[in-house]
């Protein structure tokens, strides 16, 4: 796997007419993760959003070395195809081969079409949908939520590896992560102070 790099310079995110946040900068290295922590709504998928390059940042800039794997809660499978098929359907577009060692629990899925998968099956799809991308770059929004403790405790067993393997992790998530040296951004930290309007300057 090629060395990725993921760095924020002072990044900023404006939506509707509201700065959610600003002066947000880091830079992760092969081996590192970072996750995101905050409120309902205080900006971390948006943040997510701009380090794929889905949005673009209000202010700042993103520099980025390697290809980016997103998984957020828009699952990336046809609905209407068997598990099976949906998923070889990505592999064939990568140019990848399925893995004989099925991490997520997904062989006796195969035929089920998508669409009736549960909640936390479908969460391990796109995790499998994931980790076949062979993308250096993980970004994940919520990749715990529908996932049981035995569930929950795979995924973050597989992001140890990805990052074993020289991979670098990005999480946004409202659950604690039990990921070795994860550092974490507080987004509460980067919402801009409000627009003061008690007309206190027109006495002044
Ligand atoms: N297209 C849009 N136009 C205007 N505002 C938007 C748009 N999309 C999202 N927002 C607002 O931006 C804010 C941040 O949303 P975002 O989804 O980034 O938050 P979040 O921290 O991921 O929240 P949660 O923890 O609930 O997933 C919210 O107040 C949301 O309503």
């Amino acid at each position: 796997m090629t060395a990725p790099h993921l760095a924020a310079h002072d990044l900023a995110c404006r939506r509707g007419d509201r700065v959610l946040f600003r002066g947000v900068g880091f830079a992760l290295e092969a081996g590192q993760a970072l996750h995101l922590a905050g409120a309902n709504g205080i900006g971390k998928s948006s943040l997510i959003r701009i380090l794929a390059g889905l949005m673009r940042p209000f202010a700042g800039s993103v520099e980025r070395a390697g290809n980016v794997a997103l998984v957020d809660e828009r699952l990336a499978l046809d609905p209407h195809q068997p598990l099976g098929r949906a998923l070889a359907f990505w592999h064939a577009i990568d140019g990848t081969v399925p893995t004989l060692d099925d991490p997520f629990g997904l062989a006796d899925l195969a035929d089920v079409p998508v669409r009736y998968l549960s909640t936390g099956q479908k969460k391990r799809a796109a995790l499998a949908r994931l980790a076949a991308a062979q993308a250096p770059i993980w970004l994940l929004d919520e990749p715990l939520n529908g996932l049981d403790t035995a569930w929950a405790a795979k995924a973050q067993a597989a992001i140890e590896a990805h990052r074993a393997a020289g991979g670098l992790v990005i999480i946004a998530s409202h659950q604690p992560l039990a990921l070795a040296g994860v550092q974490t951004l507080a987004m509460a930290d980067h919402v801009p102070a409000p627009q003061s309007d008690d007309g206190d300057g027109d006495w002044a």
